[in-house]
């Protein structure tokens, strides 16, 4: 496949905090992937710079194996930032129109039809908008651009479950339709597990993990046990975090477990359960241990 970002040993400081440091990251062609990272891990930063509106120290960015030069915007590209300050005196309407000249995707009866899904009033000003109205502009603008390259800073910002819902089912069978690359930031990732296909974990500016969905909940695993018991199953094994309340000890596990290894957690009883998401993304960034 082909690599429709590419970023190398980026680096981005502001005066002494280091906002991004050493990342690399590989987005490929029609894939939908998630970036998480906690508040101030780094990911506007980053997102910044792949869309041309901030420059690495040092480091490059490729956009469809061309290299980004400072000032630069990647063509065929739709950024939906987090905070829109901008353009808070135009209607709806208006900012749709606007965005839809610099798309040469853009499909109006999409558009249309996502203004009626959503319950928007097209001639509201984007003042007179609640937070969660004003995210869904911008998931409309992201929807009916049908970019090549997508990428939503928190697209749910505000928005309800149903709303959340409705959002993430239509970009899945948009994408179905029309695959693109789509890159969604946020923090939380039981939702975006559903929909995207790709993780990248970042914590304090760096990649901790990036790996499909589906093995990342295949290895992901809760153990307890007794101590002395979890100590010799899990020698070898990627441990995230542990522990121990008494002589009994709590182990998140990133690690394939086979059948064999079931056995053997049985005959030292041992449980092993499913880890959930958001219990890993805890784990792993409290382990603070690089793993990709
Ligand atoms: N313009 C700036 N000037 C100074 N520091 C900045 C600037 N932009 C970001 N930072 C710092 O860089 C770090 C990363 O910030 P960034 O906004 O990229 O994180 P984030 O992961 O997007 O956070 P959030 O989820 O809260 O939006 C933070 O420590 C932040 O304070």
């Amino acid at each position: 496949m082909n690599a429709v970002v590419e970023c190398t040993n980026l680096n981005r400081s502001y005066g002494r905090s280091k906002a991004v440091r050493s990342l690399n990251l590989k987005l490929e062609e029609n894939t939908i992937y998630g970036l998480l990272g906690r508040n101030g891990a780094g990911k506007t930063t980053l997102l910044n710079m792949i869309t041309g509106g901030d420059f690495p120290d040092y480091g490059e960015i490729a956009i469809a194996g061309k290299p980004l030069r400072r000032g630069e915007s990647p063509a065929d590209t739709c950024y939906i930032r987090e905070k829109n300050f901008l353009f808070k005196g135009f209607k709806v309407i208006e900012i749709l129109k606007l965005a839809s000249k610099f798309q040469r995707n853009w499909d109006w009866d999409f558009a249309h039809e996502l203004i009626h899904t959503f319950k928007l009033n097209p001639n509201k000003k984007i003042r007179q908008l609640s937070r969660g109205m004003e995210s869904l502009v911008g998931n409309i603008i992201g929807l009916a651009s049908r970019a090549p390259l997508t990428i939503y800073d928190e697209p749910v910002l505000g928005l309800d479950v149903i709303m959340r819902e409705k959002f993430y089912r239509l970009l899945v069978e948009d994408y179905a339709e029309h695959p693109r690359t789509i890159l969604l930031s946020t923090h939380l990732i039981d939702e975006i597990a559903k929909v995207v296909e790709r993780i990248y974990i970042i914590e304090e500016g760096a990649i901790l993990l990036h790996d499909d969905v589906d093995n990342i909940r295949a290895q992901s695993h809760m153990l307890t046990g007794a101590s002395e018991a979890i100590a010799k199953f899990t020698l070898g094994k990627r441990v995230l975090y542990q522990d121990s309340y008494g002589n009994h000890t709590l182990a998140a596990v990133y690690d394939v477990i086979e059948e064999s290894d079931r056995a053997i957690a049985d005959s030292l009883g041992i449980s092993i359960e499913g880890l959930p998401l958001q219990k890993f993304f805890a784990y792993l960034i409290e382990g603070g241990e690089q793993i990709g």
